[in-house]
């Protein structure tokens, strides 16, 4: 207990009362009953709803608002995080979780369950970790197409953080973290051969032969010299499109890269500065009503492409 005038606050050193206030972030705020088992990543409510955010903003709002939209939540987890504050913040989204670890696909998928959004969430056990996104693997629930052929709006990732024991230790050190504050969770979930950057790199990769079949690749990384590297790739493979975020959260930061190989819509030209509604005006190509400046598209398509070349 805290003294008078003394500020009360949880001991973030212990896991068990990391994992209770983020139960309770999740059922006060999100109206989430969620079960994070205590051998796994305890993800951090106001990190995850960042990176939702960051999707949310930039990327499902240039698609039209009256759309229903899928997403691919790479490594979703034993709390299935993504997915569940994921149809929260965006409720004309479904979502796909995979993950490699057989007992976080059922923990995830008890966790879909105990909140009634089986309708919502599908989960996909697998089994060649060597892939990360197996929509030709059979079995993958696939949404059906849209008008453009693309299956997905979105996917994203929070990639294993290090290749090893020695990377996990080095970054400790170098954020002078307590002990109890390093990462804690399964080996899956903290290690990936050959770290971040491999498994990003696999990513880009598999993005370079989907194509259009999902509308914008996104992923977080959590050193920025992973994001460099990642854009550089991203670039190579013939992108159309590159944005790339940052997401602050107290002392962390995390980076956001993302990209298309669709080029911009008209839709999304129109939203600039403008409202959904506005934009679906522009886009069908009526008239613009009073208080609506007009577009030039050509001038909004290259201010877009200097504020999206700067890799
Ligand atoms: C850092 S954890 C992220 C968990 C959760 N999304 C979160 O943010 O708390 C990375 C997850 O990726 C999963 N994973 C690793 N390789 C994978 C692959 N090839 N396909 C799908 N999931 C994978 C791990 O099992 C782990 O659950």
């Amino acid at each position: 207990m805290a003294g008078a005038g003394e500020r009360s606050t949880i001991d973030f050193g212990s896991p068990d009362a990391v994992r209770v206030l983020n139960r309770a972030l999740l059922r006060v705020y999100f109206d989430l009953d969620v079960h994070l088992p205590s051998d796994s990543l305890c993800p951090t409510v106001a990190s995850r709803l960042n990176y939702l955010e960051w999707i949310r903003d930039n990327v499902v709002a240039e698609l039209p608002p009256d759309r229903r939209l899928a997403g691919i939540d790479i490594g979703t987890g034993a709390s299935c995080i993504y997915p569940l504050l994921g149809v929260r913040a965006m409720p004309q989204c479904t979502f796909v979780g995979t993950d490699i670890n057989s007992d976080s696909i059922a923990a995830a998928r008890a966790n879909v369950c105990r909140n009634s959004l089986e309708e919502k969430i599908g989960l996909f056990f697998n089994v060649d970790r060597s892939i990360k996104l197996p929509l030709d693997v059979p079995g993958f629930p696939l949404p059906p197409t849209d008008a453009d052929g693309a299956s997905f709006a979105f996917c994203m990732c929070n990639p294993p953080f290090y290749r090893d024991e020695s990377e996990r230790r080095q970054l400790a050190r170098m954020k002078a973290l307590p002990p109890g504050l390093d990462t804690r969770g399964k080996d899956d979930e903290l290690y990936t051969a050959g770290g971040e950057e491999e498994f990003l790199a696999g990513l880009v990769d598999e993005s370079a032969v989907l194509g259009k079949r999902i509308r914008w690749y996104t992923t977080m990384t959590g050193k920025k010299a992973t994001l460099a590297a990642l854009a550089a790739r991203v670039r190579a493979a013939q992108a159309k499109r590159i944005r790339e975020g940052r997401l602050v959260q107290g002392k962390t930061t995390r980076w956001v890269l993302a990209w298309s190989f669709f080029e911009q819509t008209r839709f999304c030209l129109a939203l600039r500065h403008r409202s959904p509604a506005e934009a679906m005006r522009r886009a069908c190509g009526s008239p613009m009503r009073a208080g609506g400046e007009n577009v030039d598209p050509a001038v909004e398509a290259s201010e877009e492409a200097r504020r999206e070349d700067r890799h």
